[in-house]
């Protein structure tokens, strides 16, 4: 768990990655709360921004203008803030430069979660993911698989499949806490 910004490791924003529905948003709002930071979705930022959901951005403008608006998003928290957790679209690595950006600027974490584990997720999520509409089950595993390297190198990756997002949570705290202490050790009383 180490990079290169200037900003104390500390301080520095704490970036949630992993393929749609692993728990990204649910988890970092938890994250957010026990941490008493500011949570920042880009999802949701870029649909307040368009005020639409995201399927009718991807219908309306395309996906190549919702990846250029994440990565403008990304991009200006990576180099303006601090102290944020931010959980940015499951495919927000595929572009190079946003990848680049989050591990230079944050702290970045990627959720794991198996195939079997998440193939039951699918029905809650179909509606709102344009990337996982109008595929077969067997495209939709190809895309799963497929996916997997942009998410490869990371801080720290987390096995999420026996947590509830609540107990994921607390697993990135410990792990925050120990990298944390090893890197920028507190002083003690004395
Ligand atoms: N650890 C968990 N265990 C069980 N269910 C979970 C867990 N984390 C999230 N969920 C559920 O999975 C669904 C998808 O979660 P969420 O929207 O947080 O995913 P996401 O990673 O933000 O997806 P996307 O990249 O598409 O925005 C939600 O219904 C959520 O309640
Ligand atoms: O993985 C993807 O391609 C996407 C994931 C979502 O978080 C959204 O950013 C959008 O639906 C695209
Ligand atoms: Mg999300």
């Amino acid at each position: 768990m180490q990079n290169n910004r200037e900003v104390p490791l500390r301080e520095q924003n704490i970036v949630l990655i992993g393929f749609m529905g692993v728990g990204k948003t649910t988890i970092g709002s938890h994250l957010a709360r026990k941490l008493y930071r500011d949570f920042v979705d880009i999802d949701q930022e870029i649909e307040q921004e368009y005020n639409m959901p995201t399927t009718e951005i991807f219908k309306t403008y395309g996906e190549q203008r919702f990846r250029e608006i994440e990565k403008e998003h990304i991009l200006k928290l990576c180099s303006n803030t601090r102290l944020k957790i931010i959980s940015v679209g499951g495919g927000a690595f595929l572009q190079e430069e946003v990848k680049q950006a989050c591990l230079a600027s944050s702290i970045v974490f990627f959720l794991d979660l198996n195939w079997n584990s998440w193939k039951d997720r699918l029905k809650m999520l179909i509606d709102t993911r344009p990337n996982l509409q109008s595929k077969t089950l067997e495209e939709i595993e190809e895309l799963f698989h497929s996916r997997q390297n942009i998410y490869a190198v990371n801080h720290s990756k987390i096995d999420t499949d026996q947590l509830d997002a609540e107990e994921v949570a607390d697993y990135i705290i410990q792990t925050l806490n120990l990298g944390w202490e090893l890197y920028e050790p507190t002083r003690g009383l004395n």
